[in-house]
């Protein structure tokens, strides 16, 4: 292998397994190599939280590339090894088994690794976090008809968790540190459908909830006790408290880190001919004008061509809003833009919350920062364009279903 124009790709998730797509399609024609830590080939997660975990979605299904399509774009897949640092000023990265390899160009696609429980007890058998593809088949086998099975954190991954176990027929506590589960998130009116959804599927939803330990017998988890003194009985308890970019490498190399790798909009980190990309690129946004740094599978699949284009030298920016969706039960949502507490005044609904069929809309002014639909299709990407456009509206308007949305939109 060629040193001079060796391109390195450190990860084997989404943003890695597109970044290898988007190097041969934008004309990298030296050798690429992908080198993740799982031995699974790339694959995508959000599966392993619905379909897959729900036994709807076969393995093959969830990969980003079949298993041919690496041979036959030239793409050497080092798997189930480790970078285990990375030197800039050398240009090379060393691998778990003490190898080294050269790079012209590197890309840090390492993505994220769950936050763990840290309680008395968190350590027992069948306390269970959900990141990789074995995870979830550990979620499956414990989700069985009558499995008392507690879920610590009401966000995306525990409330699709919860709603995949309810589905299984399993006994399911949420516990929530809130007072609704992502009420920081949505606001309170938009949180309140998803509360209900759950509610009306049988879950124990629990708010102001905190977990002090977990208990076990014979090294399996058989309850979890409440800071509250209450104990809730349980087979298994699945942890979803958020999770943390995988910065190690970066920071030991001397990239800038903070809240993940920062890059610029091109996406090149801190240091000469290394960048990064997905969960752990905490990269400029230069349509919102700060950084961010987005936990959610569109970004993995789609910053990866602007990584490309960038390292091979073409001028690239990533300006794509935030994207996201989650299916629970019979509910599917899309949300785009971006809304963080203060950055919005109010929230118009079009449609009946109540129904759980309907869009809202994040405002800030006149303007849509915002927008998620709920069980209505096919509208996203007008939301996306309105708020892209900048264009002013009013609350009557938006909260109208008689008035097209497209006709929202400036008139070009
Ligand atoms: C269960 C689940 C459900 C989800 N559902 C949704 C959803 O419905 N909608 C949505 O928008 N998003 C969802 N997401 C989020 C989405 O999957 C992530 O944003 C996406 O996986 C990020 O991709 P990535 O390639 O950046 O990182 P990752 O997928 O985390 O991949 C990084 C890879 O790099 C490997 N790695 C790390 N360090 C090293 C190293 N030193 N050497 C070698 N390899 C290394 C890791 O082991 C991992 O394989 C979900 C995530 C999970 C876990």
């Amino acid at each position: 292998m060629s040193p001079a124009n060796t391109f390195v790709i450190v990860g084997g998730g989404l943003a890695a397994g597109k970044a290898a797509e988007e190097l041969r399609a934008h004309g990298h024609d030296g050798p690429l190599l992908l080198i993740g830590d799982e031995r699974e080939r790339p694959y995508i997660r959000p599966p392993l939280s619905k379909g897959y975990l729900l036994g709807k979605e076969d393995r093959e299904s969830i990969h980003v590339h079949p298993e041919g399509w690496y041979r036959e774009h030239g793409v050497d897949l080092l798997l189930g090894t480790s970078v285990t640092s990375v030197d800039g000023q050398a240009k090379e990265v060393t691998l778990d088994d003490g190898r080294r390899v050269p790079y012209a160009k590197l890309l840090l696609a390492t993505g994220s690794s769950p936050r763990r429980l840290s309680v008395p007890g968190a350590d027992l058998d069948n306390v269970l976090y959900l990141r990789r593809v074995g995870d979830s088949e550990r979620l499956k086998s414990a989700f069985t008809e009558g499995a008392r099975i507690v879920v610590v954190g009401g966000g995306w991954i525990g409330l699709e968790t919860a709603a995949a176990a309810r589905t299984a027929g399993a006994e399911v506590t949420v516990l929530e540190h809130a007072e609704l589960p992502l009420l920081r998130v949505l606001g309170r009116e938009a949180a309140e459908v998803f509360a209900g959804l759950h509610r009306d599927h049988g879950v124990d939803l629990r708010p102001h909830a905190e977990i002090q330990r977990v208990t076990g017998t014979g090294g399996r988890v058989d309850g979890v006790v409440l800071a509250d003194g209450s104990h809730l009985p349980a087979d298994a308890v699945v942890v979803g408290v958020g999770i943390t970019p995988n910065v190690r490498l970066a920071e030991e190399a001397g990239l800038e880190v903070r809240n993940g790798i920062v890059t610029d909009e091109h996406l090149r980190t801190s240091v000469a001919d290394i960048h990064a990309a997905g969960d752990v690129a905490n990269a400029y946004h230069p349509r919102l004008g700060r950084h961010l740094r987005v936990e959610h599978w569109a970004n993995a699949l789609h910053q990866p061509r602007t990584a490309a284009l960038s390292m091979l030298g073409k001028d690239a920016v990533y300006d794509r809003l935030p994207y996201f969706y989650t299916d629970q039960y019979d509910l599917g949502m899309e949300y785009t833009g971006y809304a963080e507490p203060g950055g919005y005044d109010r929230v118009v609904f079009r449609g009946a919350p109540d129904e759980r069929r309907f869009i809202a809309f994040w405002m800030s002014g006149n303007r849509v920062v915002a927008g998620m639909s709920v069980n209505v299709w096919d509208v996203i990407d007008t939301i996306r364009s309105l708020i892209e456009s900048g264009a002013e509206t009013d609350d009557a308007v938006l909260s109208d279903p008689a008035v097209p949305l497209e006709s929202l939109l400036p008139r070009v």
